[in-house]
């Protein structure tokens, strides 16, 4: 390679990596994987390498990637904050560990590892024991500050109560979005007709950096902290500094090791690979420190990261397939969703022949054509997607892909919202998929919870004219139900059948339907379907409206008015009430006796075994639902908290409960019961 081609080549690369530093730092975006950049970035540092004289002094490689924004304070760090080294292979990380050994001079040193969380870092100030300051990273000089929105993160104390507190000290962790609580607010954006959110990374960088707290109070973020800085502080290993966070209160994440040597190391690493799909947060590697902290500082740093530590990232599994054919999906909300179809391909264990492509601007930016060699990948996300094609194995004839312009399901022409992503069906009338999804949304389990009846039979009612929308389904008599055709779709065959429905099914449904007369007001407005009215909304507008006619003449300053309500909810509300068809459907509802009242519940004291004691409860019980249990300790004079603690007195542990709370809790001595072992306390 000639110099002039070098020159040609960090040029280059070095806007790509600006540019996409740029969409995930800043806009909490990325349109290549990590390891995509991170082969970019490797490879800008080999060039560099090569031909120093080309190495600029504002170089990626030379500076941590993020900057600050306009909108928040921006605080400069009293200790750098900066990036971490990171390789993909155990070579490489070997290689590392004789470096260190080489700068250290000894064989004598040891590791401490954690895993390395998905999130965005937080620098946190104590002043007295007081939260001062939360800052985000920025350029690593100067970050955002962001407190107002780290103070929503529960497990983040805001005093520290304990007596052996430094006057001032600094800590960092990872504020990440759990697993659980990022499918939850993405079920609830689904249901109310809104975009998913892409990634718990991205996501939760993007809502550490609202303006409004509110809502990044109702995205329940968390944050682990894995580092302690400060004057005078007497710790001689990273570990025991750890240890010390950990009894002053702080969140740290339980599954971290000492290791003698890199080979202990890499056991770490092989032992987290799989496990860690199960902690409840997202991890995309492990982080290696030198323990000691002479040694640390012995080490030093370079310009962009610490020499004592390194990131061992794990690579996501691929593979290569391709694409068959792209279908269009209807949802509830006339919102179309291009699927690919691909030639099935085993990856990570699962025949994978399916992969979302989100929207029109996706299968721009992939460039994807029909009959394209693709790759695809399945990181934290259970649906899999296309990461890239491979342009070399296209074929001569192939042409662009031309997005629908008409619903594949009632022909009426798309239309797309200025601003929005998505092409919409505007027959919210008569378009199939939209009155089924209407339908499938009211009956289900979090709604009127009439689930028994499916999506096949549903169909069969639609078909038969048998009903037309949910408030229909109250009509439907056994008679209706009983024998009932519908079609029904065999993967196996790849082809429906007829079956019909039988007699204890038709039963089932039909008792089903009559309990749901009893689910409560809030349930009910939920199922109701009014875009952007998810389950915590709902909650929000039965509680305060108590029934449903208050809430239909309710105007828009009222409704703006109601806490967490915003305009665009409140305009769509209003919306709903003023259709004739749904004033209709609710009328046949109230006839049907369904609740558009809300019943407010107490809870009865039923005796005090459990005074004075406090419970976590983690997983998934035979008797009750977690609810029921909280009421239940509620009841009898006990105290749920959120948090294991040392001071906790008993882990109701149920089925699937997550290791990282088992073994916080084994690490701490709690006290760890099973259900009987529950009610058993309630009877002593
Ligand atoms: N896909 C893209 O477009 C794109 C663009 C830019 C960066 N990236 C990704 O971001 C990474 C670079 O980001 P970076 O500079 O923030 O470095 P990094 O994320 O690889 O490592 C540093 C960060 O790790 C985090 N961390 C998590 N657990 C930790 C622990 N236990 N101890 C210490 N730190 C811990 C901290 O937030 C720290 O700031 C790259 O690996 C790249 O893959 C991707
Ligand atoms: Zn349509």
């Amino acid at each position: 390679m000639t110099s002039q081609d070098a020159l040609q080549e960090i040029e280059s690369l070095s806007e790509k990596i600006n540019y996409h530093n740029h969409l995930y730092y800043q806009e909490s975006r990325s349109e290549i994987s990590d390891y995509d950049f991170d082969q970019l970035l490797n490879r800008l540092i080999e060039l560099e390498i090569e031909f120093p004289e080309h190495k600029k002094e504002d170089s990626p490689t030379q500076r941590v990637g993020g900057t600050i924004t306009k909108s928040f304070d921006s605080v400069t760090h009293k200790y750098r904050m900066l990036s971490l080294g990171n390789t993909y292979s155990k070579e490489e990380l070997i290689d590392w560990d004789k470096r260190v050994a080489k700068g250290l001079e000894t064989d004598d040193y040891e590791y401490f590892c954690e895993l390395k969380f998905d999130g965005v870092a937080l620098s946190l100030t104590y002043e007295n024991g007081l939260l001062k300051r939360a800052v985000t990273r920025g350029d690593g000089v100067q970050g955002d500050d962001i407190t107002a929105n780290a103070k929503t993160i529960r497990t983040i104390p805001l005093r520290l109560q304990k007596d052996n507190i430094p006057a001032a000290f600094e800590v960092r962790g990872e504020a990440f979005f759990p697993k659980n609580e990022f499918n939850r607010v993405n079920q609830e954006r689904e249901d109310i007709g809104e975009e998913r959110l892409a990634n718990p990374r991205n996501a939760a960088s993007g809502t550490l950096k609202m303006q409004d707290s509110s809502i990044v109070a109702s995205r329940k973020l968390d944050c682990y902290l894995y580092y302690l800085l400060g004057e005078n502080l007497s710790y001689d290993s990273h570990e025991s500094s750890i240890a010390q966070i950990e009894e002053w209160g702080f969140n740290v994440s339980p599954t971290y090791r000492r290791c003698q040597n890199i080979q202990e190391v890499l056991d770490y690493i092989s032992d987290w690979e799989e496990k860690r799909h199960d902690l409840p947060s997202e991890t995309d590697g492990v982080v290696i420190k030198v323990n000691n902290l002479k040694q640390q500082e012995a080490l030093g740093f370079t310009a962009k990261s610490p020499r004592w530590a390194i990131s061992y990232k794990y690579k996501a599994e691929s593979a290569s397939t391709t694409l068959e054919s792209i279908s269009y999906q209807v949802g509830r909300t006339g919102s179309v969703t291009p699927v690919a179809n691909l030639k099935p391909v085993l990856l990570a264990g699962t025949t994978v022949k399916r992969a979302s492509l989100h929207n029109a601007n996706e299968i721009e930016r992939l460039e994807i054509r029909i009959g394209d060699t693709v790759n695809v990948e399945k990181g934290g996300e259970i649906i899999p997607k296309i990461t890239s094609v491979d342009f070399s194995q296209r074929d001569l004839f192939s042409v662009p892909v031309e997005y629908i312009t008409h619903c594949p399901e009632c022909q009426t022409e798309l239309v797309r919202i200025e601003g929005e992503a998505n092409h919409y069906c505007p027959n919210v009338e008569s378009c199939p998929p939209q009155i089924q999804g209407r339908i499938e949304h009211f009956i289900q389990r979090k709604a009127m919870n009439i689930d028994s009846l499916g999506t096949e039979t549903i169909r069969g009612l639609l078909d038969k004219g048998l009903i037309q929308n949910y408030a229909d389904l109250y009509n439907l008599t056994f008679e209706d139900l009983n024998g009932l055709e519908f079609k029904t779709f065999s993967e196996k065959k790849g082809e429906y059948s007829l079956r019909s429905l039988r007699e204890k099914s038709a039963t089932n449904i039909i008792k089903a339907i009559d309990a749901s007369r009893s689910i409560p007001f809030e349930k009910v407005l939920f199922a109701l379907g009014i875009r952007y009215v998810g389950q915590t909304v709902a909650e929000k507008l039965a509680t305060h409206y108590k029934n449903i006619d208050a809430l239909a003449d309710a105007d828009l300053e009222s409704l703006i008015n109601v806490p967490e309500i915003g305009d665009r909810i409140a305009q769509s509300v209003i919306e709903f009430f003023a259709e004739e068809k749904n004033q209709l459907l609710v009328n046949q509802l109230k006839s049907a006796k369904v609740q558009f009242e809300l019943i407010e519940t107490e809870i009865i004291s039923e005796g005090s075994s459990l005074s004075d004691k406090t419970f976590v409860i983690s997983g998934v019980f035979n008797q009750f639902s977690r609810d029921e249990l909280k009421d239940k300790i509620k009841a009898n004079g006990g105290k749920v908290v959120s948090s294991i603690s040392a001071k906790l007195d008993f882990l109701v542990a149920g089925d699937k409960m997550g290791p990282a709370k088992l073994e916080k809790a084994t690490k701490l001595d709690v006290k760890i019961i099973s259900e009987t072992e529950f009610l058993n306390l309630l009877e002593s």
